[in-house]
């Protein structure tokens, strides 16, 4: 029995060194988008102090970027109320980005005065989604966005943007709904990768339908390298009824560590900042990996 066992482990590692000699990155960037992504979607308002704490305990973990906050209209996203103060009050630790979301040329200069120093801006594929989400359509997102983009271009602000010729630096692929799967992620980038280099591209997958690692490890396998999670898997777009949280972050390190793929997180870290927002919601956390770690008191 243990030499049967022995062999597969032998042959397992095996295969997961070929597997990262061949075809996969040696490092992943994670985009951490919880404080956003993840708090846009509570219904009871989050106090600022503990957004101010989850991202301060973030900042600790070696994750090199974390979505912070966005400047929409607090009537349609009373969650986001808070962006001036969040933006103020947080620890800065030198080297982590702290980016926001900026749907238009109003809240780019309200990110600004409030010490932004990176943006996202954010479009849909689908005229539906575009019109629910930002109140307007595809076209007129985009002149939207040429305007965000010219006013970041002015002060060197790097904007990350679906519209590459717009000047964006970084392109994140959202499967907003979670539908995707390893088939469908495989087919879009083969696609995606005829226009732009893989080099720009981040893959941002939520996990509706329990297909979001798989779906990442298609992504790595094509060549991307930047990959958006949520810790303890929060989350849910506003705008999307029924979507599930992004893919838990701790799970996502988790599988990039036994695959020897660097990320720099340190994986205690990120588990007691999930743990600390998972208890403050009194919520179960959705992340397999700290569910495991906090077994029987959950
Ligand atoms: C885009 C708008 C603002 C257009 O909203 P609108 O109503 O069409 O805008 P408007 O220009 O007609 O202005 C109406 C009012 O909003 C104000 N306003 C206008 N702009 C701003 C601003 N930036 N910040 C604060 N206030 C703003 C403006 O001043 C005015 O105030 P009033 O005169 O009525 O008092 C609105 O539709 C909005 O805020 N939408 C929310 C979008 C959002 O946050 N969605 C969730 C994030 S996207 C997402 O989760 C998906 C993603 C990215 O994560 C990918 C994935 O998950 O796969």
């Amino acid at each position: 029995m243990y030499s049967t066992v022995h062999r597969l482990l032998r042959i397992n590692t095996h295969r997961v060194r070929h597997l990262s000699a061949s075809c996969l990155p040696e490092k992943v960037k994670i985009v951490e988008v919880g404080p956003r992504d993840g708090l846009q979607n509570e219904k009871t308002p989050v106090p600022t102090e503990v957004k101010v704490q989850l991202i301060n305990k973030l900042s600790e973990t070696g994750l090199p970027v974390i979505e912070t906050t966005s400047f929409v209209s607090p009537k349609w996203v009373p969650q986001m109320a808070d962006h001036v103060t969040v933006m103020r009050r947080i620890n800065r630790v030198p080297g982590v980005i702290y980016p926001v979301l900026t749907p238009n040329l109003l809240g780019f200069q309200s990110a600004v005065e409030a010490g932004a120093t990176e943006v996202s801006i954010f479009g849909a594929a689908s005229e539906t989604f575009s019109k629910k989400n930002i109140n307007c359509t595809i076209d007129e997102s985009v002149e939207r966005f040429r305007e965000v983009c010219e006013a970041a271009a002015e002060r060197k602000i790097p904007v990350a943007v679906k519209l590459k010729e717009l000047g964006a630096y970084e392109i994140s692929l959202g499967d907003t709904i979670g539908v995707g799967t390893p088939g469908s992620m495989l087919a879009m980038l083969e696609e995606v990768k005829t226009r732009l280099p893989v080099s720009c591209l981040a893959v941002h997958c939520h996990d509706t339908y329990g297909q979001a690692l798989a779906n990442i490890l298609i992504a790595l396998q094509n060549g991307v390298s930047v990959v958006d999670a949520s810790v303890s898997g929060l989350g849910g777009c506003p705008y999307a009824p029924g979507a599930a949280g992004n893919v838990a972050t701790e799970d996502v390190v988790y599988m990039l560590n036994g695959l020897g793929i660097h990320t720099g997180v340190n994986l205690d870290k990120l588990l007691d900042a999930g743990q600390y927002i998972s208890e403050f919601l009194g919520r179960k956390p959705a992340s397999k990996v700290l569910q495991a770690k906090l077994g029987s008191k959950l």
